[in-house]
């Protein structure tokens, strides 16, 4: 492999004296589309926030296409889960041009190419009509574009997104993992996707991480949803069983269905 777009080396995370991951290691291929899988709480945002340089580890490392950037700029779109989001009153336009302020520290925000950029990142994810609206007045997945276009401001090579398909149904679930996908594969960009159905990813990711206990998993589907490599993962029983072209993986006596997706759709 080249440099991997994202690579973690023995990194552990910690709050209050409670490791929620676990020494683990993995290198992320640039241009790879990865679904991040696990239960609540598995550490999925902590993940997220230790590439972005937002979590401290308590040990080991991230890096990101070979750096170490501290509090640099990095090369990373970050679209963060949407019951975190703040907008009221404001337009569309405004709360994405509020991130590019953000990150244009001492630059005069409203300039011409600034307002070009953030008119660029509508027209990506296809939300110019949102434009004037205000947030507070926007549908749970009107919000996730504009989510989106923010992640796409200063033209990212790496987009972490922490479950963009929250709150959305069925068909806008596979309609945004579309959208994502086609714009990933234009602007060879490397995508970390947290969710927590996998369904609608299938046959666009080409790899899922997923996280248990603190441990992480990474591979194939076929490699990583399988009975063996995820009880191993668990250090418990579970099983995954397909039926009805369903995958569906349960915890020992199939009580709780810990995570399901459609074998049926390996078609883009
Ligand atoms: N700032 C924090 N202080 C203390 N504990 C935290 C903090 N952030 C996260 N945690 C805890 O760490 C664990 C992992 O949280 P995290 O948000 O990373 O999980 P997640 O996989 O993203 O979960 P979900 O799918 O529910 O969003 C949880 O038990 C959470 O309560």
């Amino acid at each position: 492999m080249s440099i991997p777009a994202i690579e973690a080396e023995q990194l552990s995370v910690s709050y209050g004296g409670r490791r929620v991951l676990d020494q683990v290691s993995f290198a992320i291929e640039p241009g790879s589309f990865v679904a991040v899988l696990g239960g609540n709480g598995a550490g999925k945002t902590s993940l997220f926030r230790a590439i972005l340089g937002l979590t401290i580890p308590e040990q080991g490392y991230v890096r990101v296409e070979g750096q170490n950037f501290g509090k640099g700029r990095m090369p990373v779109g970050y679209m963060p889960q949407m019951r975190r989001m703040v907008a009221g009153q404001l337009s569309g336009w405004h709360m994405v041009a509020a991130a590019l302020q953000g990150r244009t520290w001492g630059l005069p925000w409203c300039s011409a190419r600034a307002r070009a950029e953030v008119d660029a990142a509508l027209d990506a994810v296809d939300a110019r009509d949102l434009a004037m609206r205000p947030v507070m007045s926007l549908s749970g997945g009107e919000r996730q574009r504009l989510l989106l276009a923010q992640a796409l401001l200063d033209q990212p090579r790496i987009l972490l997104l922490d479950e963009p398909l929250a709150s959305l149904d069925p068909a806008r679930m596979r309609e945004t993992t579309r959208r994502i996908y086609d714009l990933a594969r234009e602007r060879r960009l490397t995508v970390l996707f947290s969710t927590h159905d996998i369904n609608p990813l299938m046959g666009f990711m080409d790899h899922v991480l997923y996280l248990a206990h603190g441990k992480v998993l990474l591979g194939s589907v076929d490699d990583v949803m399988t009975t063996p490599a995820l009880s191993a993962l668990y250090g418990a029983p579970v099983e995954v069983v397909r039926a009805d072209g369903r995958l569906f993986v349960v915890a020992d006596g199939g009580a709780d269905t810990l995570h399901c997706c459609d074998c049926a759709e390996h078609t883009r």
